[in-house]
């Protein structure tokens, strides 16, 4: 009888399943936090290794036909890059899934990590974003002040610990999984945070624990009960200060949580700002937008470069942050903050009347959405009001990658792009791209 199959090549490895251990040669850098390696044609995504290492490794999924997934347990040829790992929680020498999640990139030294970084950015921006190599060349992932001289440790302002719901346990999750691991230290935490963390306690009522060290206030710490979504204090103003700017923000509000994020991204959108307006580019009396704009810190950046009369609207979803924005605003005569959805906010955009779609043409519109990206919707949004310039904070390069796809389609130019690294230990980065219309 004929088989439809191919008979099995007997030189290739065996398929591989969960459990498995396989020697692998790493030889890139994949996007989030993973390398890549090749197992009989297969690709396989290995945690805790450094590209042009060889490791041995244990397959933690194997279901797709395409590419499995595997985690370092020995180093076998190290990288000249590798470094004991900065938390010791999360160190090769534990079993896998003890782990501590977080740091993964902890096991690396920071140049390395930054240039990891800078690739996975140009990566994704030529397979997604459709730009040309040559247009990315030179891409650098940018220090934060002090972060050399500290090897990238005691810079989060803020960290959310869980509860282990058996045990009260407190700590992070496990990489890659919602076990709780028990840790003794914090090494990324600042030291306002760490002297706050209940390292150690058992806190059986609680689901988890946020730790919050404002720069210009006491450290603070809101508990998440039960299911209630309502922390104690989240609302209770903090005072955040960004060069000798004061901000208040919501203690369990959103705000950058390396301690120098805030005057980088601050600086960074002044500085495009200055840009366009040395251009010629910048009309601050047109519209201009701060899209999903927080307590109001891109704003402030806009009118650092424009003067203090510039026009710009502030448009976030959450009523509180838009409370602070209005505050953190106030002095200046031409802002104003609205609570929104910013697709609902654009779609009235869009059936607005001729002159108010006149001063959006003129106008520049910062936004600096959350993870997922402002995303297909709002970017046709964005193409149909035809802005004159757009400042893209992002904080996934791949999201940043698909909205430059159809920010370049609607005939924006990619004008520049900056990244840096405001997550040492991290596979995040952040970038500020701007964009012009032709
Ligand atoms: C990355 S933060 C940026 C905040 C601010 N630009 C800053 O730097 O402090 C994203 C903000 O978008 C808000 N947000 C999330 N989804 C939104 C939406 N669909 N419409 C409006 N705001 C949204 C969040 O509440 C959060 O404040």
């Amino acid at each position: 009888m004929a088989h439809s199959s191919q008979p099995a090549d007997p030189a290739a490895p065996a398929p591989l399943s969960v459990g498995d251990e396989v020697e692998l040669d790493v030889t890139n850098i994949a996007h989030g936090g993973v390398s890549v390696a090749r197992h009989g044609g297969r690709v396989v995504f290995v945690a805790d290794a450094i590209p042009g290492e060889r490791v041995r490794a244990r397959v933690t999924e194997a279901r797709k036909k395409s590419f499995a997934r595997a985690v370092t347990v020995e180093v076998i040829e190290a990288s000249p890059d590798r470094r004991d790992h900065v938390w010791p929680e999360a160190a090769l020498d534990r079993a896998p899934q003890d782990r501590a999640g977080g740091a993964e990139f902890g096991h690396i030294a920071l140049p390395r990590q930054r240039d990891l970084k800078a690739q996975v950015l140009v990566d994704a921006m030529q397979r997604f974003g459709g730009l040309d190599v040559e247009e990315l060349v030179g891409l650098e992932v940018e220090a934060c002040l002090g972060d050399d001289e500290s090897n990238g440790l005691g810079y989060r302002t803020r960290v959310r610990l869980h509860v282990d719901p058996e045990t009260g346990a407190v700590g992070p999750y496990a990489a890659r999984s919602r076990r709780v691991i028990p840790v003794l230290s914090l090494p990324l935490a600042t030291e306002g945070v760490e002297a706050i963390a209940p390292l150690g306690d058992s806190m059986p009522d609680v689901a988890a624990v946020d730790l919050v060290a404002p720069s210009a206030d006491d450290p603070r710490m809101l508990l998440t009960v039960g299911d209630g979504r309502k922390r104690a204090g989240e609302d209770d103003p903090v005072r955040e200060l960004v060069g000798d700017r004061g901000f208040l923000v919501r203690a369990g509000g959103f705000w950058q949580v390396h301690r120098e994020a805030p005057e980088v991204l601050f600086t960074a959108v002044r500085d495009a700002v200055t840009h366009l307006i040395d251009e010629g580019r910048f009309d601050a009396a047109a519209a201009n937008l701060d899209l999903y704009g927080g307590a109001g810190l891109l704003a402030a950046a806009m009118a650092e470069a424009a003067g203090p009369q510039v026009k710009v609207t502030t448009v976030e979803a959450d009523a509180g942050a838009t409370d602070d924005a209005a505050e953190n605003l106030a002095e200046l005569v031409g802002a104003r903050a609205i609570t929104a959805r910013v697709d609902r906010y654009l779609a009235d955009l869009l059936s607005a009347a001729p002159p108010v779609r006149d001063r959006l043409r003129r106008g520049t519109v910062v936004l600096d959405p959350p993870r997922s990206g402002a995303g297909g919707d709002v970017c046709a949004q964005l193409a149909g009001l035809a802005p004159a310039n757009i400042v893209y904070v992002a904080c996934d390069p791949v999201a940043l990658a698909r909205d430059t796809k159809t920010l370049l389609a609607a005939g924006y130019a990619l004008a520049g792009l900056r990244a840096f690294d405001l997550f040492p230990h991290t596979h995040h980065l952040e970038s500020v791209a701007l964009f012009t219309r032709e």
